[in-house]
């Protein structure tokens, strides 16, 4: 089903979009998903995603931001601050996980199991539950479903989407081995450009804040005068500067004139104060 957002920013157009990952990865379901007409250029890992975007050899990229079980995606929170992109939209998807293995194997047979580190992260019970099997991290659920195959070893198994079962012919010996079902990943769409979206209603911004006391109250509270909805606030180590962090934060942007206030009051507070994107909300 196609977001609102994305017919009206998106028209018709065949984009070029890089992908984390292979064809079958939930990066790819994502995509197909909500922009069914673009060409899906799969890349091995996070940082060539980020370098095909910037090279010009696609005109947008679609990465994994944060999961309801397992967190943060913290490469991708690094790669937005050093980068000067735009998150122009975001996307929400139901991660189902599927135990995938060549055809035949019994589950008795299997010691190891391979998926992305997130993935294996949604899934703790399963491995608490079966302590005969190893994950093993790998570095996409679809790759890992096509290096099972590939391998043809019974020992061997995969966690991944049941698309990636049928593109590479395994078996799903398990289904939902996710430990809870609600179970989402968050995607967000980033360009070389800001769209202008009049629907925006959401803004992710990079703050950097000095190591004094109070600053990360005072620099909630330009938020919290103006009844402005915090939705996210993740805190990522500033390479190079140890002990210094730079904090992410999204915020619900109703009124826009609180909003172009309260970061005009943030900017008086921090080091520095990088908008990554304005974008309507997937909620
Ligand atoms: O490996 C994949 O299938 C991906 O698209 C990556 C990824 C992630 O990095 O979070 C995407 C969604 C799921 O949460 C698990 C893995």
């Amino acid at each position: 089903m196609l977001q609102r957002g994305c017919v009206v920013l998106y028209p018709c157009t065949q984009m070029k979009i890089a992908i984390q990952g292979e064809l079958g990865a939930f990066s790819h379901e994502a995509c197909r998903r909500n922009f069914p007409r673009a060409k899906v250029v799969p890349c091995a890992v996070s940082s060539e995603v980020f370098e095909a975007l910037e090279s010009g050899r696609v005109d947008a990229a679609l990465i994994p931001i944060e999961n309801t079980l397992a967190g943060p995606v913290v490469v991708h929170y690094d790669l937005l601050l050093e980068h000067d992109f735009y998150v122009n939209a975001e996307f929400r998807l139901r991660i189902e996980h599927q135990l995938l293995a060549v055809p035949g194997t019994k589950f008795g047979e299997i010691r190891e199991v391979l998926s992305h580190p997130v993935a294996l992260d949604q899934c703790r019970k399963f491995f608490a539950k079966n302590k005969k099997v190893r994950s093993v991290s790998f570095y996409d659920t679809a790759g890992a479903a096509r290096h099972v195959m590939e391998e043809g070893k019974h020992e061997q198994a995969a966690i991944a989407s049941r698309v990636a079962g049928e593109v590479y012919g395994a078996e799903v010996l398990q289904s939902n081995l996710e430990d809870d079902a609600q179970n989402f990943t968050r995607f967000v769409l980033v360009e070389r450009r800001a769209r202008a979206n009049k629907d925006a209603n959401k803004v992710s911004v990079a703050v950097g804040l000095p190591n004094k006391p109070g600053m990360l109250f005072k620099a909630l509270s330009v938020f919290a005068l103006r009844e402005i909805d915090l939705t996210k606030i993740e805190s990522r180590p500033v390479r190079g500067r140890p002990w210094e962090y730079a904090f992410f934060l999204d915020f619900m942007q109703t009124d826009k004139k609180a909003a172009e206030n309260a970061l005009r009051h943030l900017e008086e507070i921090a080091q520095f104060v990088k908008v990554l994107g304005r974008y309507r909300s997937a909620e």
